[in-house]
């Protein structure tokens, strides 16, 4: 099987200025600074296969950018190897450009004041494109994006959900073989996210396109990626596919009650007493109970949903039901549990 990418205990560390409290520790740290090494990367092992789609998974500074950012050649490791698509990144970056293609939710790579038509038009100049094939990628991706509409719009006067899917359209038009995407979704609406999804899944499909990504939203994780790779601290925690993970720990619902007005202020007492006699159903634990709002979670491979709400119904007159995923971020959070159980996490 060919690699899209190998990284041998590569690290990464900054050197941050540690600030003193007080005016005088401001002053200090102006004039004579003190220095301190953070560690972002902790010396990470890494291996995808050409063709596969995974997750790069961690909490707020676990060092998911930077990883990415070391992928892609933006940035030089303090320590190990890496080889992407069969280069060095940071030493061969304009040649590693022409095999991946890269997103950051945050930072656009289209001309703000020109149409995306001009930055695809720059982008196939760029890499050199051959006229017809690029006019009919173009054109294809434009109609799987929707994009007819906008194409001659400056990018500045499109909403975020239009940017994203020129964005995302761009990085396609040069064929990528690995495409390397930070939080692709953020802040866009369920739609938008789903048709992005949808056609990244399909250039994985029809072209391999190696798909490697971070992303707090579990949609991402569960649709667009057959493995997750945890992140901790800068270190591998867990690399699972993600249907045992899903099966582990993303069968989780989180199941909100609302009591009705008029139901007696005893009611959730009498709710705790039904559950006294009645225990809860295997696999359903109580979150939270805040005045009339109870939460619950649901373990969907040990319940059955109907049931749990048909019995939550009879127990009590309910104003409001909702059924939602776990965040990814409590997600994640389990998983730290899970392994701390097990003696893998420090913290
Ligand atoms: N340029 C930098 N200088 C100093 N420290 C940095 C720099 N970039 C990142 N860091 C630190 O390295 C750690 C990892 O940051 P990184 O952005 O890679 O985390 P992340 O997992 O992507 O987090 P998030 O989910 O919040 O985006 C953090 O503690 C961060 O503060």
């Amino acid at each position: 099987m060919k690699l899209a990418l190998e990284t041998r205990a590569l690290g990464k560390t900054f050197r941050v200025k540690e600030k003193q409290a007080g005016l005088r520790g401001s002053l200090r740290s102006l004039f004579a600074p003190e220095w301190k090494e953070k560690m972002a990367v902790d010396r990470i092992d890494l291996s995808v296969e050409a063709g596969e789609t995974v997750a790069l998974l961690g909490p707020n500074g676990a060092g998911k950018s930077t990883t990415i950012k070391m992928l892609t050649g933006i940035l030089h490791p303090s320590a190990g190897e890496a080889t992407v698509a069969g280069l060095v990144p940071w030493r061969e970056r304009t040649k590693l450009a022409y095999r991946i293609g890269t997103v950051f939710g945050q930072k656009s790579q289209l001309w703000y004041h020109l149409p995306p038509i001009d930055t695809f038009e720059l982008i196939s100049r760029v890499y050199e494109l051959d006229r017809g094939d690029y006019t009919k990628r173009r054109d294809r991706l434009v109609e799987r994006f929707e994009l007819g509409p906008y194409l001659h719009t400056p990018v500045r006067k499109l909403s975020l959900g239009e940017r994203m899917r020129c964005e995302i359209a761009a990085s396609f038009l040069h064929r990528p073989q690995i495409l390397f995407l930070d939080e692709p979704t953020i802040g866009l609406d369920v739609v938008v996210k789903q048709r992005i999804r949808e056609i990244i899944r399909e250039r994985n499909r029809e072209e391999e396109t190696t798909v490697f990504l971070t992303s707090h939203d579990a949609g991402d994780v569960e649709q667009l990626c057959a493995r997750a790779i945890v992140i901790h601290h800068g270190g591998v925690l867990i690399d699972r596919p993600v249907p045992l993970l899903r099966r582990e720990v993303l069968s989780g619902k989180i199941v909100t009650v609302t009591l009705a007005d008029d139901e007696e202020p005893a009611a959730v007492a009498k709710w705790f007493g039904l559950r006294v006699s009645a225990p809860l159903p295997e696999g359903v634990e109580l979150a939270s109970v805040e005045g009339r709002r109870i939460r619950l979670t649901a373990n969907l491979s040990q319940t059955n949903l109907n049931e749990l709400l048909a019995s939550l119904t009879q127990a009590a007159r309910i104003a409001d039901l909702t059924v939602e995923d776990p965040s990814l971020e409590d997600i994640i959070k389990h998983i730290y549990g899970m392994e701390r159980a097990k003696g893998g996490v420090s913290t």
